[in-house]
């Protein structure tokens, strides 16, 4: 690290960092008791009067009374006195009696799966705090921590910020520099599956305070890497990209793994062979004009860097194709690439079409347990047209269309979450009577309690006492869809519009 005024960047991010830090706690305190001083003096609140109080009964239609009150303001100084007090008429409305709703669990809307894993080990509030029957000791043991009792402090986000935007504009030490003493305790910028505090304070209203001295204009720097630097800019697309073969779809939320770059590959072809497949010259100046070059030409770091970045995606490639991704002439391409794979024709080079000598050349798939039909259209997401109104049991899962044996109704979508995240939030469904969880394989359940789709909505019907058979209309399918367990409600029987969706949920449901 370079000394600047005999201090190291270090020291210096450390003592800007408690200067500020002192700053900030000063004005707090200064602050705090503004806020608490008036509240300490008196109400500021209007001061409403209860019904008793009514002064005046106004109008005199036969079927509408307007009761209307009077209300006392008072208006207070800054300091907290009374200033002034007005009376104001207020005009109550009496509403009807509402029947209260069916309780009900609200949830965020999704249309795919979402992994989940576990929950947070920090518990993030008391469950039913008011509630005396609900066991709370045992539900505070599925955690490790409680997390407002974490040091988690907001104030230092501001503080850090502040803190750098002083070292950079009045000790002009650039951000990546402040940012690498690991001094701050935030990182300014963002790594690919962390936001860092620049980008963070762009997503939402950091606390104004009156030391601060960050223009409201200022932008601190993007978090997104240099124009120039191709191996970062892949980096963060790359990342955006699934790692299942099976899926297609960019920030997929089924498979949560970090998809890293794939491991740089070694040329398979010498490049005299290579350069022998170049039969004309791309352009004026190609390297089968001119020869090779002596005098290295003028390249940036990043430029460089670049080239690197490409061989070790594709270092089959001719030096001409190279030299268009780099935006370089080919010569000077080859120059560079003779530097980096210093003696070309005595690689180690790896064939790996021999390595997998013997093995089948495709792989096969075979699903054994679900007929195509039943997947694809969990797949292809053709549902039923369908509503949630009250049933029989809270809310249920009602037909707008007709179905027929066979149809897939819904699909039904929630957290995907293991075995420790399904006990704990087990204890809170089975408190509050309503659960929302369906075992999806050995290691996961898929749990609608807080993101799902209607289904969740969907009640449950045994077997006729009389009969001994199935009153159900629909059944829960686990299916394998490219390569993934998902849940289908599936139709036993024809049904006519307005059919409430009824499954059996299976003997152990209301035993647990
Ligand atoms: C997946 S939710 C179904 C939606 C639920 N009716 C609601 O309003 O949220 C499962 C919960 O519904 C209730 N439920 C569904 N079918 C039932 C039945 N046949 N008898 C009693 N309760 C039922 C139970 O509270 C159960 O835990």
């Amino acid at each position: 690290m370079e000394p600047i005024d005999g201090i190291m960047i270090d020291k210096r991010v450390e003592s800007v960092f408690a200067e500020v830090l002192a700053e900030f706690r000063d004005w707090k305190v200064k602050y705090s008791k503004h806020l608490l001083r008036p509240l300490s003096i008196g109400k500021r609140v209007p001061s409403i009067p209860t019904s008793s109080d009514s002064s005046n009964i106004d109008g005199d239609s036969d079927t509408e009374q307007r009761l209307v009150q009077q209300v006392t303001v008072t208006s207070y100084s800054e300091d907290g006195t009374p200033a002034s007090t007005s009376t104001i008429s207020l005009q109550v409305i009496r509403a009807e009696v509402l029947e209260p709703h069916e309780p009900y669990e609200s949830c965020a809307p999704i249309s795919r799966n979402v992994f989940k894993g576990d929950d947070d080990d920090r518990m993030a509030f008391i469950p039913f705090a008011d509630d005396a029957t609900f066991d709370h000791v045992d539900h505070t043991l599925c955690y490790s921590s409680l997390a407002w009792q974490e040091d988690y402090d907001p104030d230092l986000e501001v503080i850090s910020l502040e803190a750098a935007y002083r070292l950079h504009t009045v000790h002009h030490l650039p951000y990546e520099d402040i940012d690498s003493t690991g001094v701050l305790p935030f990182k300014l910028f963002s790594s690919p599956r962390k936001p860092g505090l620049f980008t963070l304070s762009r997503r939402r209203d950091l606390l104004i305070w009156k030391g601060t001295t960050i223009p409201h204009s200022y932008e601190f720097p993007s978090s997104f890497p240099s124009p120039n630097n191709l191996r970062r800019r892949l980096e963060r697309i790359n990342a955006l990209f699934c790692p299942s073969l099976n899926c297609i779809e960019p920030l997929c939320t089924v498979h949560v793994e970090f998809n890293p770059m794939p491991p740089p590959r070694k040329p398979t072809i010498r490049l005299s062979e290579l350069l022998n497949r170049v039969e004309r010259p791309c352009e004026a100046g190609c390297f089968l004009q001119i020869g090779a070059v002596d005098l290295p030409p003028q390249w940036s770091e990043d430029d460089i860097s670049s080239l690197k970045t490409i061989l070790d995606i594709e270092p089959d490639m001719v030096p001409c194709d190279h030299a268009e991704l780099c935006l370089k002439p080919c010569h000077e391409v080859l120059y560079y690439r003779k530097l980096l794979y210093p003696d070309p024709d005595e690689l180690q080079i790896e064939y790996p079409n021999e390595e997998i000598k013997g093995k089948p050349s495709s792989l096969e798939f075979r699903d054994l347990e679900t007929s195509f039909c039943a997947n694809s259209q969990i797949q292809q997401g053709h549902f039923k047209e369908l509503e949630v109104k009250k049933s029989k049991w809270g809310l249920g899962v009602f037909l707008l269309e007709p179905a027929k044996l066979g149809d897939l109704i819904v699909e039904y979508v929630g957290e995907l979450i293991y075995e420790e995240t399904f006990d704990s939030r087990g204890e809170v469904a089975g408190h509050r009577g309503r659960s929302y969880v369906f075992g999806l394989n050995e290691a996961l359940s898929l749990d609608s309690s807080y993101m799902g789709n209607p289904s969740r909505f969907v009640d449950h019907v045994g077997t006729s006492s009389a009969s001994g058979e199935t009153q159900c209309n629909c059944r829960a399918l686990v299916r394998l869809v490219n390569g993934e367990h998902r849940i289908g409600i599936f139709a036993v029987k024809n049904m006519e519009a307005g059919t409430e969706v009824l499954i059996d949920y299976g003997s152990a449901f209301f035993t647990r």
